[in-house]
């Protein structure tokens, strides 16, 4: 099966070699296109531009950074829209609030082409060793001609209906995970301080109740101050940001995602944004008395 990849970050590389690892031809694009070299060496052909990507493949995925890149990738010159059509398939796996996913969904339909919002759960690790869990809407029978290609990505899919269903689900994990990272966060300051050895607390805390693998995989790096980049800041507030529209949008109070976002906004107004999302610990580190 041949696919198109559009954007090489974090999750893209991992995402685009394992499709090459498990025996799919791909043909990728980025808009630094140096990074394409490391995929080439692995198999892929590289488009020059989304539009010659589209053109090549009648499948084409898409993980981008935010609603502007998802945008740009579509609507600009030498996009995704040139060359998409009647049947070809285009497929967002990219985080975006839903009238993003909308829009890119009416234009893509309008041609004749069909398009799937899936936007996953699961970091770095997850999308490397093909665990990730894909949150599909839009064009069932898409979805279906996909399912080869997401049996490789992801450990779970789920079809969740009309366009905007994929990025609202997105948002609400998010929106959750982004306010435990917060809480995590403040409770490793506060055994600190109050006397407490923080290590202790990651071993109380994995065999409770709340013990889950965020806390265990990202704990003992946190106490080190290793905020390698899995899951970017910037891309965790971002998606607080969106969660948080979606709240106002549906009169959803939520002051606890609210506090985290204002956490997160800070992290980025000091340059920690393309450090790992952890690296709000930082923040919360330097409140003192
Ligand atoms: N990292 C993670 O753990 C997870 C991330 N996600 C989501 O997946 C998406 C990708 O995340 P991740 O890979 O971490 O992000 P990265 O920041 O590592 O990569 C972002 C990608 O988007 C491209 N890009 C950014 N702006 C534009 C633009 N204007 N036009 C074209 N391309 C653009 C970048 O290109 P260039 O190389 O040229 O900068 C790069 O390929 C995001 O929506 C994120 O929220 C979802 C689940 C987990
Ligand atoms: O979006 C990030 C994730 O870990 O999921």
């Amino acid at each position: 099966m041949e696919v198109g990849f559009l954007g090489l970050g974090i999750m893209g590389k991992a995402m685009s070699m394992n499709l090459l690892k498990n025996g799919f031809k791909v043909t990728v694009w980025n808009r630094t296109l140096s990074k394409c070299n490391e995929l080439v060496e692995f198999g892929a052909s590289i488009g020059e531009t989304p539009a010659q990507v589209v053109k090549k493949c009648r499948l084409t995925i898409a993980m981008l950074s935010d609603p502007a890149a998802a945008l740009s990738v579509v609507f600009d010159k030498d996009g995704v829209l040139e060359q998409i059509g009647s049947g070809k398939g285009y497929i967002d796996m990219s985080t975006v609030d839903p009238e993003t996913s909308s829009k890119i969904s009416q234009a893509i339909t309008s041609t004749g082409g069909a398009f799937l919002e899936a936007p996953v759960s699961g970091s770095k690790q997850p999308a490397e060793t093909g665990q990730l869990v894909i949150l599909a809407a839009g064009d069932k029978g898409l979805y279906e001609e996909s399912i080869p290609a997401f049996d490789v990505l992801g450990k779970k899919s789920f079809f969740l209906g009309q366009v905007g269903n994929g990025a609202k689900m997105k948002l609400v994990v998010n929106m959750i995970m982004g306010s435990m990272m917060n809480a995590f966060s403040e409770g490793l300051v506060l055994s600190e301080r109050s006397g407490l050895n923080p290590h202790d607390l990651l071993d109380v805390l994995d065999l409770g109740g709340i013990a889950n693998p965020m806390f265990r995989g990202k704990g003992p790096a946190m106490l080190k101050s290793n905020h390698s980049p899995a899951f970017p800041l910037k891309h965790q507030q971002k998606d607080m940001r969106l969660a948080l529209a979606l709240g106002d949008e549906n009169a959803v109070s939520m002051p606890v995602a609210a506090a985290a976002n204002e956490s997160f906004k800070k992290a980025r107004s000091m340059g920690l944004g393309d450090l790992d999302f952890s690296a709000v610990y930082e923040i919360l580190k330097m409140t003192k008395d």
